[in-house]
């Protein structure tokens, strides 16, 4: 098993090129966000803009339309109803973040349906959420292209029908490896583990200031963010240097603050991600 350190953050995060636009930085959409939970599609997209996407839209519920305006004036929006216009995002996406706050009814569904049989070969979909207690339910295969699924211990129970005591390394490994071999699985908990093929790698930072909701839609937005712009890291290591910036950042902040929330921890992605640049 390998810790993961600020190492991890040399091999991935570069200093941009002159020549380059908003297009070098990757398309991000976002699905997902009922009436209920907003928050968590405007905290995907926080973390995804702040995080350095070059372009990233949401689709979502209409009624999350103005909210996400207001604290995002960089996204763009679709009504995540409308099948034919997330056909064509999704088509010209680099990476789908399919999940948080989607929640699980009948329109949950077919969003989740439809976002699955569109993604393509070359595409990252990161799965999260309500999608990946769906998934669980419905026993949706997954769509042939990079998948990362960010499941805490109960969205992971739900899925491999491992009980929360009983989610050993090993169990893991076996589980993922049988389910969806060739996936990244962010194992989120005290001490998140990343499992893919036989590699694990965990984090040994992060504490409880970090225990507030949304914590894992800002985590899945930095991982998109950092999937879209840094192609010449491998996968694995985007998203090992996206827990490791998500919870270093917090534990920054948590030397003067008693909870570090997630907006707070997407508004010093740029700063931090100067100081590592290289
Ligand atoms: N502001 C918002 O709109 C928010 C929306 N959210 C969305 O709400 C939907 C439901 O997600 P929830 O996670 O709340 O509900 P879930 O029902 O999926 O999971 C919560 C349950 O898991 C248990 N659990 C055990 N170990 C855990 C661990 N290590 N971490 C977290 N839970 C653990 C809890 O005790 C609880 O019973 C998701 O789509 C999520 O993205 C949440 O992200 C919260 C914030
Ligand atoms: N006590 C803790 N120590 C370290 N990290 C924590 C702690 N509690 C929560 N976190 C982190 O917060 C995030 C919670 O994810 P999740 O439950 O999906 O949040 P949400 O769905 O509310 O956005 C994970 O990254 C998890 O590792
Ligand atoms: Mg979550």
């Amino acid at each position: 098993m390998i810790i993961l350190t600020d190492k991890i953050l040399e091999n991935v995060i570069k200093k941009r090129p002159l020549h380059s636009y908003k297009g070098t930085y990757g398309r991000i959409v976002v699905i997902g966000g009922n009436p209920n939970y907003g928050g968590a599609v405007i905290m995907n997209a926080l973390a995804s803009v702040y995080g350095g996407a070059g372009l990233v839209t949401v689709a979502t519920d209409p009624s999350n339309f103005t909210a996400l305006h207001a604290h995002l004036p960089e996204a763009m929006v679709t009504d995540y109803h409308d099948t034919t216009q997330l056909q064509i995002l999704i088509k010209n996406a680099d990476v789908v973040l399919l999940g948080s706050g989607l929640g699980e009814d009948d329109t949950a569904y077919h969003v989740l349906q439809d976002t699955l049989a569109a993604v393509t070969l070359n595409q990252t979909l990161i799965i999260d959420g309500s999608a990946l207690s769906l998934i669980a339910l419905h026993h949706f295969p997954l769509p042939n292209t990079h998948v990362i699924l960010t499941p805490h211990q109960m969205e992971w129970q739900r899925l491999s029908q491992i009980k929360i005591d009983d989610q050993s390394l090993e169990r893991n490994q076996s589980a993922l490896q049988q389910l969806f071999p060739d996936a990244v699985l962010v194992l989120k908990q005290y001490h998140t583990q990343i499992y893919h093929q036989q590699q694990v790698m965990s984090l040994t930072i992060g504490g409880p200031h970090q225990a507030t909701g949304g914590m894992g839609d800002t985590l899945a937005g930095i991982i998109a963010s950092f999937v879209a712009q840094f192609h010449s890291a491998k996968l694995v290591d985007c998203v090992g240097a996206a827990v490791y910036t998500h919870s270093a950042i917090a534990d920054e902040l948590s030397i003067t603050q008693y909870v570090t929330l997630p907006t707070q921890i997407s508004m010093a992605l740029p700063i931090f991600m100067k100081k590592h640049a290289n």
